[in-house]
């Protein structure tokens, strides 16, 4: 199985998953001043108001919220996309200290957390696991969480964590609407790219917005009490630092929106 450490870890995804070293990989890092300025990039609609979570779970290399996404009732539109897309779930990506821990960086700057928001393309692709191997089949919207003060929004998840501390354990959480998570500004920058996790399909239409949200080192500090261990083995590795490298650009442009 993969994971973040010295064997299992990103260099060494490739072995059991070659299309590691593909030619749309993510993430990456975005250069702000080669992004192309598109006119035509309409902005994101999130219709997250009749969005219920389900549950909490940590799946030993994240702990995720996932949705039902049996209905158009979570979906995004508009920006990059041709039709609407259903969120799944959402999950985070987080260092061991200081400001690293996200998994794009803008000019090199890495932030505490990235936050991925999981939306597959329900109108063409019959379930998830289909979606998630078609080109086009989902867009994850990425927001880089900064340290600072604490968020408000954060802390009903962070208050779950300790339901959620060992791998494989699964919680209900009910009625959390992550659209308290968002920035101000929904400005972003898109391009095409992959899972950032194995099977590392490149199947994902990235939607990076631009304005961080801030998190509190004592937030940060909850999610670094989260184990990759389930509660049966006996060593008690803490999940932090489970993020992928940036990857090559490869040729690809990243668009920026104006608005
Ligand atoms: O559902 C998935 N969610 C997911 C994505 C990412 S991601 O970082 O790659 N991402 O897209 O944000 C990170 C984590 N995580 O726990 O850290 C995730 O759990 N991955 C996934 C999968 F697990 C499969 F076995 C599979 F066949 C497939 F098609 C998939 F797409
Ligand atoms: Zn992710």
């Amino acid at each position: 199985p993969w994971g973040y450490g010295n064997e299992d870890g990103p260099d060494a995804w490739h072995k059991d998953y070659p299309i590691a070293q593909g030619n749309r990989q993510s993430p990456i890092d975005i250069i702000p001043e080669e992004a192309v300025h598109d006119a035509s990039l309409s902005p994101i609609f999130l219709s997250y108001d009749y969005c219920n979570s389900i549950n909490i779970y940590n799946n030993g290399h994240s702990v995720i919220v996932e949705f039902d996404d049996t209905d158009d009732r979570t979906v995004i539109r508009g920006g990059p996309l041709d039709n609407a897309y259903r969120l799944k779930q959402f999950h985070f990506h987080w260092g061991g200290k200081g400001n690293h821990g996200s998994e794009h960086t803008v000019r090199g700057k890495t932030y505490a957390s990235e936050l991925h928001l999981v939306h597959w393309n329900a109108a063409k692709y019959k379930t998830f696991g289909e979606a998630a191997a078609g080109p086009d089949g989902l867009a994850v919207i990425a927001i880089f969480l900064e340290k600072g003060d604490e968020h408000r929004g954060l802390h009903k998840i962070t208050d779950a964590f300790y339901m959620v501390k060992f791998k494989g354990s699964v919680a209900d959480f009910k009625g959390f609407n992550p659209k308290i998570l968002l920035p101000n500004s929904l400005v972003y920058w898109t391009y095409p790219g992959s899972l950032t996790t194995p099977p590392l399909h490149e199947s994902v239409t990235w939607i990076v917005l631009k304005e961080p949200i801030t998190v509190s080192e004592k937030q940060m500090g909850r999610f670094r009490m989260l184990l990759i261990s389930g509660e049966e083995e006996d060593d008690r590795t803490r999940m932090e630092n489970n993020f992928r490298p940036p990857q090559p650009l490869k040729g690809r442009k990243v668009r920026a929106s104006s608005n």
